[in-house]
């Protein structure tokens, strides 16, 4: 039986590092029978073994029955909504705002506002342990077992601190134009847009059908943060990354209100060719001690703004 566990921690280790690279590198070192196999070969040691199944194994990301309801979640750090800039004299007039709350040298953040659903992700002991929608900033909906059911987001951390990571889950394009087909074939109704999408898999009770709607996520943020403090946006990113988590790779500091223009511009034509829908670009002060000095509106931060993009001119015929 020692021996049975160890090959079940070493199966473990493995696989969840396979899926690392497959689904948050999107750069696999094995092939997906090798993985298939490996799978298999787990999941038999735990049919034999069953006490020696952890909630972080790979075969424990779909769970079993749905749930009657959704229990609620109080965020002790509340989720914010950020303010918008819809042009340039916007994005302007936020960098002198913030350069006049004070006297330390700005550098900004610029990331690509992902369009989907806000959620919160909760690790104790390395272990995730709770996923929970925005809700209104303050309350939310715990919905763990469908966030468990996305492969980019890890069972499990090195970071044995309690830690509070936050992001978007969000329906790939192609994903989303798939989901539609199968609907309107079966004369459902299709979703509107990814959002709605995303959020309608992530909102109805039964973790098989989010199993089957190939989400994904992308990280940005802290809420509780038990670990070791850092001192900057961009610093958090990076640790969120080490970590095992996915971010998105389009992030970049930038030092003046013009790298900020150009990015905004370099995005808006480059949109079009994401493999996701975004609608916007948020840009953060990075200094943390900043944004602390910055404070809040009555309703957001003055230390970050989203920009968004002019809405698109639907052409009805
Ligand atoms: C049969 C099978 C097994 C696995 C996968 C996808 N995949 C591949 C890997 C891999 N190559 O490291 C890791 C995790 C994973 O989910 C597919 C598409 C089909």
């Amino acid at each position: 039986k020692n021996q049975a566990q160890e090959k079940i921690i070493e199966l473990k280790e493995l696989l969840n590092r396979y899926g690392h690279e497959y689904h948050v590198l999107d750069k696999p070192t094995v092939p997906d029978s090798e993985y298939d196999q490996k799978l298999q070969e787990l999941k038999k040691l735990e049919e034999q073994f069953p006490e020696l199944i952890t909630s972080d194994s790979p075969t424990q990301r779909v769970g079993g029955e749905p749930l009657e309801g959704f229990e609620k979640v109080q965020h002790s750090v509340p989720m914010l909504s950020l303010s918008n800039a819809f042009n340039e004299q916007d994005l302007r007039d936020f960098a002198r705002r913030a350069s006049q709350g004070t006297d330390k040298p700005l550098s900004f953040v610029c990331e690509l506002k992902i369009d989907g659903l806000a959620i919160s992700l909760t690790y104790e002991n390395g272990q995730f342990v709770r996923g929970a929608t925005r809700g209104d900033g303050t309350t939310g909906e715990d919905i763990t077992s469908n966030l468990r059911t996305i492969r980019s987001i890890p069972l499990s951390i090195k970071e044995t601190q309690k830690i509070e990571v936050r992001g978007e889950a969000y329906m790939p394009h192609k994903s989303f134009l798939a989901l539609n087909e199968a609907k309107e074939e079966k004369g459902e109704e299709p979703f509107a847009n990814p959002r709605n999408a995303a959020a309608g898999s992530l909102r109805q009770l039964d973790p098989k059908i989010a199993a089957s709607r190939n989400l994904d996520v992308f990280l940005y943020g802290v809420g509780e943060w038990e670990a070791e403090p850092l001192t900057s946006h961009s610093e958090r990113l990076e640790y969120m990354k080490e970590l095992g988590f996915k971010t998105n790779p389009e992030w970049k500091k930038c030092d003046t209100i013009e790298e900020v223009l150009e990015y905004v511009d370099y995005w808006t034509a480059e949109r079009p060719n994401l493999s996701y829908e975004i609608d916007g670009i948020v840009i953060k002060v990075d200094d943390l001690a900043t944004q602390d000095e910055l404070g809040f509106t009555a309703k957001s931060p003055r230390w970050a703004i989203a920009y968004k993009f002019p809405a698109e001119e639907v052409i009805t015929t």
